[in-house]
């Protein structure tokens, strides 16, 4: 039993995320000095500080947006400082912002599907030419189940083609991706205005299809920067939910967040920046308590901090 409880604290341990002494210059700005952490396999790290500290750039030091002027990001044992965000993504790390950034005319649907389109890997040759087909495995055919004459004729029209010649890879990877998408939209709770433009969602729809999207790269960290902002507190609680389940279905997750009750609630560990150092690093329990973390936040109030 002892044996296992240790085994388990090992591969808790197994580092997926190292920020190796990072500094990020903007002009005489220091916006990160010298910065070290590790996120490791299947936690919720927090990274928290007053406005200012540095916990965007960070962010955008680890996605590829800034390179750092000086140190190392690695992920999963590979260095990433220097890569091109479309690179780092396809490497595992997938982010949202603290500013929505949906395709506002597409459906939530459709900004899934660009997500899982990320993934596929027809080329744009056989997605023009329809090639190469595959011989569908019996779910994947078309299905015939119309009443109306006419259109069942034609869908059984589809199968007999679908059986005698296949079926692209193109048009399986786009069924894939949409029934992924669907199934996406129903882990964050918005399945049932799947097809209303993301514009017209509610403000709380949006931020959770931002997570949507972001999954659907099949990510092994995901990267949430502030994803709370404008949130009243059920739907905080909400979101604390659904942060708790993406770990449970296997991501490590980093969280930028100012809403302390949230940070201190979700998190396994935090990390906290201040002027571009970081000042504290521990449990919930321990960060709250650090005289370092209360100077920085001292007669700032928890909301605005
Ligand atoms: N592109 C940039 N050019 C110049 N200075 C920048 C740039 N981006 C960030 N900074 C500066 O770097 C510092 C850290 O900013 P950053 O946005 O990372 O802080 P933050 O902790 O995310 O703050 P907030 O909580 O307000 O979002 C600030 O002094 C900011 O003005």
């Amino acid at each position: 039993m002892s044996h296992n409880v240790e085994n388990r604290a090992d591969e808790a341990r197994v580092p997926l995320l190292e920020i190796d002494k990072v500094t990020l210059r903007f002009g005489g700005v220091v916006a990160l000095d010298n910065v070290n952490f590790t996120l490791y396999r299947g936690e919720i790290l927090g990274l928290i500080g007053p406005n200012g500290a540095g916990k965007t750039t960070c962010f955008n030091a680890i996605t590829g947006v800034y390179k750092p002027t000086a140190g190392e990001v690695r992920f999963d044992g590979q260095t990433v400082t220097g890569r091109r965000p479309f690179e780092i993504n396809n490497l595992g790390i997938a982010r949202t912002f603290q500013n929505i950034r949906l395709f506002p005319e597409m459906t939530a649907l459709e900004n899934v599907i660009v997500g899982c389109d990320a993934r596929h890997k027809t080329s744009v040759a056989g997605t023009l030419f329809r090639l190469p087909r595959i011989k569908p495995k019996p779910h994947e055919l078309p299905v015939v189940d119309a009443t109306n004459g006419m259109v069942r004729s034609w869908q059984s029209l589809r199968l007999a083609c679908a059986k005698a010649f296949g079926i692209s890879r193109h048009t399986l990877e786009e069924r894939a991706g949409e029934a992924k998408a669907m199934e996406l939209l129903r882990f964050v709770g918005i399945a049932d205005r799947a097809n209303e433009q993301a514009r017209n969602l509610p403000y709380g729809y949006q931020r959770r299809l931002e997570i949507a999207r972001a999954l659907a790269t099949e990510p092994k960290l995901l990267c949430l920067d502030e994803p709370a902002a404008g949130f009243n507190p059920a739907e905080k609680e909400e979101l604390n939910q659904l942060i708790r389940r993406i770990r449970d279905n296997g991501y490590s997750v980093l969280l930028i967040e100012h809403d302390m009750r949230l940070v201190m609630g979700v998190t396994d560990r935090i990390v906290v920046l201040e002027f571009g150092k970081k000042i504290a690093e521990g449990s919930p329990a321990e960060v709250r308590e650090n005289p370092k973390v209360i100077a920085a936040y001292l007669g700032v109030q928890e909301d605005a901090a």
